[in-house]
């Protein structure tokens, strides 16, 4: 068993094209199917990033390969992003889970404003059960601003989600050291350090035509995510149930360092708070001892100058803080919200009042 993935509660998952087409071209119902009954099995919440939109818009426009061209690529993205939804849409239903299409740029996923944006609503769908979708918006973005392939989208929305875990479906079952169709490639079962790369030959592109980045993208993904404290797991998508019920399937690239720890850590003691929250008694006990998210009914008074997104601390009756925190509104939104439920707010401001005032992820207690 691997603790890596079985403690997991929050998993990326990433499949690429040649894992969910015929070779024909085209979705091929039964694999989205078999992917989707692993992934509705999983206790931990899953965002898929799921490859596949051009693939899949090949055929309906009359095409036999994937075109060379942006505006054909992008031409057949926008047919078959729609097909890849439906599908995912019919077969998560059959689990009675929804799912929600995201479509994101490099912009979203690296600049802060856009960043906090995304991460807002990828967190929201996870926490109404929903299945976040996400892929590339390539009908808008243009060649300079393209990721291209979607193991670095991956990796990077791994991050942003702030995953346990980054699962890398392929149509092979692991890294070999070197082309797995040469005789005398082997498979690697972990790679704990960079160093354990050297030697390592993933320059072959893939075989299926329909993939972009081939093995080196994905050694490229597991980088950043093992970086960021998050182990990679990669395997094949027929691999998918077995990965995630925590069979040693596959490449597991050890995570390099502590992320949630160490960004707690940057919180707790690399910043400065902008502000003061004073809770109530009922909410310093959620936070403390339930390691709940604080909102707005719990909060009395607000001090300070702040902007969503600064860090405050949460102060208990007596004016000591307790925990610190990412604040997810401005200081001048926040007087007329204090002690009312979510759901009145909701009601009579609209969903975005639903918002937690400090989420759980972004709290460290002091
Ligand atoms: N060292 C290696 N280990 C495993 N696969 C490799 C290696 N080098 C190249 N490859 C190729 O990479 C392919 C996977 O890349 P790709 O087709 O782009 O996948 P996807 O569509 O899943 O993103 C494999 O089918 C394999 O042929
Ligand atoms: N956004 C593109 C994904 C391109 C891509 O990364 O493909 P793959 O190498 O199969 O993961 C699409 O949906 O076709």
């Amino acid at each position: 068993m691997r603790e890596q993935v079985t403690e997991a509660r929050r998993i990326v998952v990433k499949v690429g094209s040649s894992s969910l087409t015929t070779a024909a071209g085209g979705l091929d119902a039964e694999r989205v199917d078999a992917l989707v009954d692993a992934l509705a099995k999983s206790p931990a919440e899953v965002v898929l990033v799921s490859s596949g939109a051009i693939a899949a818009g090949l055929a309906p426009l009359g095409l036999s390969r994937r075109p060379r061209d942006l505006s054909t690529q992008q031409a057949a993205a926008s047919v078959g992003q729609g097909l890849l939804m439906r599908a995912y849409n019919d077969a998560f239903a059959r689990h009675g889970r929804v799912v929600g299409q995201v479509l994101l740029t490099v912009d979203d996923v690296t600049r802060r404003v856009h960043y906090r944006n995304a991460y807002r609503t990828l967190r929201r769908l996870l926490d109404l059960r929903a299945v976040p979708i996400v892929n590339e918006n390539d009908t808008v973005a243009t060649q300079e601003i393209r990721f291209g392939d979607n193991d670095r989208l991956a990796a990077l929305v791994a991050s942003l989600v702030h995953a346990d875990l980054l699962v890398l479906l392929s149509d092979v079952d692991g890294l070999y050291t070197g082309d797995p169709a040469k005789p005398g490639s082997m498979p690697v079962t972990d790679v704990r350090s960079p160093d354990d790369l050297s030697g390592i030959d993933v320059k072959r592109p893939g075989k299926a035509g329909v993939g972009t980045g081939g093995m080196v993208t994905k050694v490229e993904a597991a980088r950043i995510a093992t970086t960021s404290g998050i182990p990679v797991v990669l395997t094949s998508a027929p691999n998918a149930g077995r990965v995630l019920a925590g069979e040693p399937v596959g490449t597991l690239f050890h995570r390099l360092r502590e992320r949630p720890q160490a960004r707690l850590f940057w919180l707790a003691h690399a910043t400065s708070p902008r502000g003061r929250l004073h809770l109530d008694p009922g909410a310093v006990q959620a936070v403390i001892q339930r390691h709940a998210s604080l909102l707005p009914a719990g909060i009395t008074a607000v001090d300070g100058r702040f902007a969503a997104g600064d860090p405050v601390d949460l102060v208990d009756v007596g004016g000591v803080p307790v925990a610190r925190g990412l604040v997810n509104y401005d200081a001048t939104e926040l007087p007329p919200l204090l002690g009312r439920s979510t759901g009145e707010l909701a009601a009579a401001l609209g969903p975005a009042y639903e918002r937690e005032v400090v989420h759980r992820d972004d709290l460290v207690l002091l």
